[in-house]
């Protein structure tokens, strides 16, 4: 039947995303266009087409259509597209070999793949999605005019059809191309997710990561998508193009709208259906699936339209191509064609702020428990404060997520940092009434408040930078935030600092850290929604959602059945343990009140440098990651054993017995330089050891949904630690001890982390960017850098 060609079943429809939300649907703009895909070999043109005349016979040309001719095409006129068309040799083998298999009229036509990789070259595309891959030819074509540093995730659940892909992505040289190759098993009748099966398949010179998902119902490449959304890839790619079941469309449309950005094209394919949409006898189950969607799209206000001019290609497949702005929220928030990098809504900025809150709120909390004694002469009640603080921390660290997806970013930011104020107000409080049940109901409390801030600050730091921006904008949170340490490090020193004999922080010092954390409250109303958030390139800043609390409570308790993070348990015991030790029996002990503060100004500073130098070895010294990893381990047990050394040679000269007299920077003279050198050294020494667990943690996964569960383990373990800790020092548990404690639990964990080196983390990788052994996406920031510090 000539109108089975006319209306023909593989058109597609081209969304393009932009920053306006036109509403209006417009039906198609080509309708004299008939695509090929189902006539593409001649048996089946022949089958569906009795004519074959030379010449395009017409079948409508009257005043309904404005007169003009709308044609069919004869097996003669699509010969003679296709020889019209570009076809690389490589792509012409492909068809060629898959014309003998099963499901071969399910491949793209060479005009339209054609049309797709213009699209993709149009748009200067570098991340792409296809959902239905088959034997490769229309993600060949793709991958084809990717840059060197584009990726393609594409996803298929037949093994058989993608070894044929995954043969011609080799020959084409473009697999480093293949983030991710995604292939679903079907196993016993049932979709099974993701036991990855095969992984970083390396492939010559390059990395190709094969994922085989196994047990999963009948999402399917629906859940690979949810996957990149819940791995924070929302927004971050360019194209998509949807050629699989067509009842599944509506989702997969809805699931691409959050991971192409603005500006981006969404094409699907079928949405004509052999014509049968427009069919009114044609009642099957896809065709009305098909249906439904064209409608609820012609419906949807975050669509708009554009057309585009086929005069460039030689077929003219129906095509729409639609324009969608985004939410009616997001576009108020429209971004210029040259985006001003310290816009508002910038990541930069916003980074910057939630960087400026902590460092008013945590990084205030540091320089106040850097004191020792939290400012007091007897550090007791500090001491059981930061007990409840890290008891309920170690709780809310793990909960803050779920917390956070409820309330929503901004009352839990601004509740959070609140809790800072009290915390410090609970100890003007102590200052003059001596009595230390407020403190502790206010550590707890900000135990909580911790357990939410950090859950947002992870959420913005792994979601708002793109993928190879995430080393920058870590350090640039990291050195604002520790910032706040050493500022904070001044305040008691320059309002102490004529009260050489007083023990005691005065009022000012705690009212003054009152401000500057009430300051971060306020400032965290600033802070836009991660929706607002709009990146230079045009892309639009997705919210990470956490999991339910049951959910992610439980994940995390399977993790102490994890033997890698087994490893690791130690060394997150020990990471905060010494806390306690170094604030309240060194600092708070041995230095009178201003020179304290001055201290702390050393030992927050120590952190940056520390951080950063720690960093470089572990991300970049080396080309194998695993020789960073050891190399790393070996500089900070060298170093953590000579600092110990040092901190036991001091150790041996007082005790609660025998307390030291007490130095001042300016008085004290060299008696004074020892102990400061020891102090400065606590600071590097914890920044160093902190970072590599860190990025122990980080090269064990890759996503941030595995991530932050690793995290939260490792912050739940650390909070346990500390909590006992502060408890360890209020029952006076002799100094001696207490450093003994402290140095074999640091050092019985280089050893398990070289185990670890070992048996976990592997080479995958030449370029100095370490991905996770999970998976390695190529762009991935230095691992060091993707930490999400949560203290
Ligand atoms: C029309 S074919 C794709 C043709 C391909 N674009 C080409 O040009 O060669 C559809 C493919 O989608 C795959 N598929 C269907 N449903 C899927 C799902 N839920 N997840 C992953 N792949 C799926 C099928 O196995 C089939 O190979």
């Amino acid at each position: 039947m000539a109108s089975s060609l006319v209306v023909n079943r593989f058109a597609f429809f081209v969304f393009r995303r932009t920053e306006k939300t036109v509403s209006k649907f417009q039906s198609c703009s080509f309708l004299s266009a008939a695509s090929f895909r189902g006539c593409k070999s001649n048996y089946c043109f022949a089958r569906n087409c009795s004519v074959s005349s030379a010449n395009a016979f017409i079948v409508a040309d009257d005043d309904k259509y404005g007169n003009k001719q709308i044609i069919s095409v004869t097996p003669r006129l699509y010969d003679y597209i296709l020889c019209n068309v570009r076809e690389p040799e490589i792509l012409r083998q492909l068809r060629e070999e898959t014309a003998g298999m099963r499901g071969c009229q399910m491949q793209v036509s060479p005009d339209q793949a054609q049309l797709l990789a213009m699209l993709v070259q149009l748009l200067g595309a570098k991340r792409c999605i296809e959902v239905g891959v088959y034997t490769g030819y229309s993600s060949l074509a793709i991958a084809l005019v990717l840059p060197e540093s584009g990726c393609l995730v594409a996803c298929e659940r037949d093994d058989r059809s993608l070894e044929v892909a995954k043969k011609y992505y080799k020959l084409a040289g473009v697999s480093h191309k293949f983030q991710q190759l995604l292939s679903i098993l079907e196993i016993n009748g049932e979709y099974l997710l993701n036991a990855i099966i095969e992984m970083e398949e390396a492939i010559e010179d390059c990395t190709l990561l094969i994922y085989r998902i196994v047990n999963i119902k009948h999402g399917l490449a629906a859940d690979v998508l949810k996957s990149l959304i819940l791995s924070g890839e929302s927004s971050s790619y360019d194209f998509a193009f949807v050629d699989a079941e067509k009842k599944m469309y509506q989702e997969y449309f809805e699931l691409l709208l959050q991971l192409v950005r603005v500006g981006g094209v969404i094409v699907i394919d079928n949405v004509l259906w052999h014509g049968k949409v427009a069919d009114p006898t044609v009642n099957d189950a896809k065709t009305l699936s098909i249906r439904v969607f064209n409608k609820n799209l012609m419906e949807d206000k975050r669509v708009g339209d554009k057309q585009m001019s086929d005069s460039h290609i030689l077929i003219k497949p129906r095509i729409h191509i639609m324009g969608f702005g985004g939410d009616e929220e997001a576009s108020s928030t429209q971004v210029s064609e040259k985006p001003y990098r310290f816009r508002y809504n910038s990541p930069l900025v916003q980074v910057s702020l939630i960087g400026l809150v902590c460092f008013c709120c945590p990084g205030m909390f540091n320089a106040l428990a850097g004191m020792g004694g939290g400012g007091q002469v007897d550090p007791t009640a500090a001491n059981n404060a930061n007990t409840a603080l890290y008891t309920a921390f170690s709780v809310f660290g793990i909960l803050g997520g779920s917390i956070y997806n409820i309330f929503g970013p901004r009352l839990t930011l601004a509740a959070g940092c609140s809790t800072y104020v009290l915390y410090a107000g609970s100890f003007l409080y102590y200052n003059h009434y001596q009595d230390q049940t407020f403190a502790i109901v206010a550590g707890a409390v900000l135990g909580i408040g911790a357990g939410l801030l950090w859950a947002r600050q992870g959420a913005m730091m792994t979601s708002y930078p793109t993928p190879n921006r995430k080393g920058t904008y870590m350090s640039l949170f990291w050195s604002i935030f520790n910032m706040g340490g050493v500022i904070g490090g001044l305040i008691p020193f320059i309002l102490n600092y004529h009260r050489t004999k007083a023990e005691t922080v005065n009022d000012k010092t705690y009212v003054t850290f009152m401000c500057f954390m009430s300051a971060g409250a306020v400032l965290s109303l600033t802070i836009l929604p991660p929706s607002h958030v709009v990146r230079n390139d045009g892309t639009r800043c997705a919210n990470i959602k956490y999991s339910n609390v049951s959910t992610e409570a439980m994940e995390i308790l399977k993790l102490f059945l994890n033997w890698k993070l087994l490893l690791i348990v130690p060394a997150a015991w020990a990471s905060n343990f010494f806390y306690s030790y170094q604030f309240n029996n060194v600092n708070g002990l041995m230095f009178n009140l201003r020179t304290r503060g001055l201290n702390n100004v050393f030992y927050w500073g120590a952190q940056m440098l520390g951080s950063i130098g720690i960093g470089y070895v572990l991300d970049f010294s080396f080309e194998s990651r695993r020789k960073r990893g050891l190399v790393g381990i070996g500089i900070v047990a060298l170093f953590g054993t000579a600092i110990w050394g040092g901190g036991l040679a001091n150790q041996l000269h007082y005790s609660h017995d025998h307390p030291p007299r007490r130095l001042d920077f300016k008085t004290s003279g060299n008696d004074f330089a020892g102990p400061f050198v020891l102090y400065f050294c606590y600071g590097l020494l914890d920044a160093v050891f902190r970072s590599l667990v860190y990025w122990m943690i980080a090269v064990l996964a890759n996503d941030s949904e595995t991530l932050s569960r690793y995290t939260g383990f490792y912050k739940g373990v650390q909070s346990a630690g500390s909590a006992i800790a502060w408890q360890v020092d209020t029952h006076k548990v002799p100094l001696l001890s207490q450093l003994i404690v402290n140095w074999p639990l640091t050092t019985v964990s280089y050893p398990l982390l070289v185990v670890l080196v070992m048996l976990a983390v592997k080479d995958d990788d030449n370029s100095g960017k370490g991905a996770g052994n999970d998976s390695a996406p190529t762009s991935d920031p230095p691992i060091a850098a993707k930490m999400v510090y949560n203290e």
